[in-house]
C-alpha cells in the first residue's frame, strides 16, 4: 500500500479509571488510535491531521475530565513496527462465553463452545480491547447470521468479519476502511484467523457507500462514530431497504439523538445494549 504511516503520539497523563472517558471524548474528535498504559493514556494522530487547531480541540474536549485537561506532551512517531509493540502490550480478552480474542502468539484454551479470534492489531482499532468492539460481538452471537450477505464498514482490524465467518456464515462479506493501515492489517488477520474469501477494500463510506450497496446487502456493521453514522445511515436507509444494521461507537449520551434519527428514517431499534458509556444499537430498515 502507498504512504507513510507517522504519526503524532500524545501522552495524556491520567489514571485508568479515567482512560475510558477520555477515549469517548477524544474519539469525539476523529482520533481513533490509543493505547492504555498504566498512570497515562496515548493517543496517535496521522502527521497530516495534527495542527495547531486540532491540539486547541484536543485540549477543549479534555477540559470535560474530572481535574480538568491534563498536562500533554506530544512526540513524532516515524513509521515502524507497531506490531511487535502492540503484540507486547496485549492480553488475551474474554468478549462473552461465545468468544475469545487472543493474540497472535498463544492464549489460553477456548472453553467449549467458544470462539477463538487471533488479532494482531498494529494499530488498527478492533483489539477487542474497546467496549464498542465488544458490544457489535455480543450482538452478533445470536443473529444467525449464517446466510447474511454482510458489509462490514471501518473494518479496523477486520475482526467483526471474522467474528461472522466464524459464527457459520458463507455468504459474500465486503468488509472496508478508509485507513490503509486498517486494510492492511485487516487482510492479514483473515489470513491468520483461515477466515478466507472476505473481500477487504479501501473505501470511505461516506464517499463509496451507495455504489456499492447496490449489490444486496442484508447485513450492514458499522462501528464507527455519531458523525459518520448521522451521515451513512439515511445513504443505507435508501439503497438497502430492509436490511439489519448493526451500529455501535455511540455514546450512551447521544440515545436521544439516534432515537431521533430513526424516527426520521421510520427505522426501527430491535435491541440495544450498553457497556460502560457505550451503546450498539441493532435497527431495522423496515
Ligand atoms: C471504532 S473502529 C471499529 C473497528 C472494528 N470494526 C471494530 O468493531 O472493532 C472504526 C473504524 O472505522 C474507520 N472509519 C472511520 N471513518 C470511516 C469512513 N468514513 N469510511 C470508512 N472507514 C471509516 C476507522 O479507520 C476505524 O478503523
Amino acid at each position: 500500500m502507498p504512504g507513510t504511516h507517522h504519526h503524532i503520539e500524545l501522552s495524556i497523563p491520567i489514571t485508568s479509571d479515567q482512560h475510558e472517558l477520555a477515549i469517548a471524548l477524544l474519539s469525539m474528535e476523529g482520533i481513533e488510535y490509543f493505547q492504555e498504559e498504566d498512570r497515562k493514556l496515548l493517543a496517535y494522530i496521522p502527521e497530516a491531521e495534527w495542527s495547531e487547531e486540532k491540539e486547541t480541540a484536543v485540549k477543549l474536549a479534555l477540559a470535560a475530565l474530572p481535574g480538568g485537561t491534563p498536562t500533554i506532551s506530544t512526540e513524532f512517531m516515524a513509521d515502524r513496527n507497531w506490531n511487535a509493540e502492540w503484540e507486547a502490550n496485549l492480553k488475551p480478552i474474554e468478549i462473552s462465553d461465545r468468544f475469545i480474542i487472543v493474540q497472535k502468539k498463544g492464549g489460553p484454551a477456548p472453553k467449549p463452545g467458544q470462539i477463538q479470534i487471533e488479532i494482531n492489531p498494529k494499530m488498527s482499532f478492533g483489539t477487542g480491547y474497546h467496549a464498542t468492539t465488544r458490544l457489535m460481538l455480543r450482538q452478533m452471537e445470536d443473529l444467525g447470521l449464517e446466510n447474511e450477505k454482510i458489509m462490514d464498514i471501518g473494518t479496523g482490524t477486520g475482526v467483526l468479519a471474522i467474528a461472522a465467518r466464524k459464527l457459520g456464515n458463507t455468504s459474500p462479506i465486503l468488509a472496508f476502511d478508509n485507513s490503509s493501515w486498517a486494510a492492511e492489517n485487516a487482510v492479514e488477520n483473515i489470513a491468520e484467523n483461515n477466515a478466507g474469501d472476505i473481500q477487504i477494500e479501501l473505501l470511505d463510506a461516506e464517499e463509496d457507500l451507495a455504489v456499492n450497496l447496490r449489490d444486496g446487502y442484508t447485513l450492514i456493521l458499522a462501528n464507527i462514530n455519531k458523525n459518520v453514522i448521522d451521515r451513512i445511515l439515511p445513504v443505507i436507509r435508501a439503497n438497502a431497504p430492509g436490511a439489519t444494521v448493526l451500529l455501535s461507537g455511540i455514546l450512551v449520551y447521544d440515545e436521544p439523538w439516534l432515537k431521533k434519527l430513526l424516527k426520521r428514517l421510520d427505522c426501527e431499534a430491535v435491541r440495544t445494549i450498553y457497556e460502560d458509556e457505550w451503546l450498539s444499537c441493532l435497527v431495522r430498515t423496515a
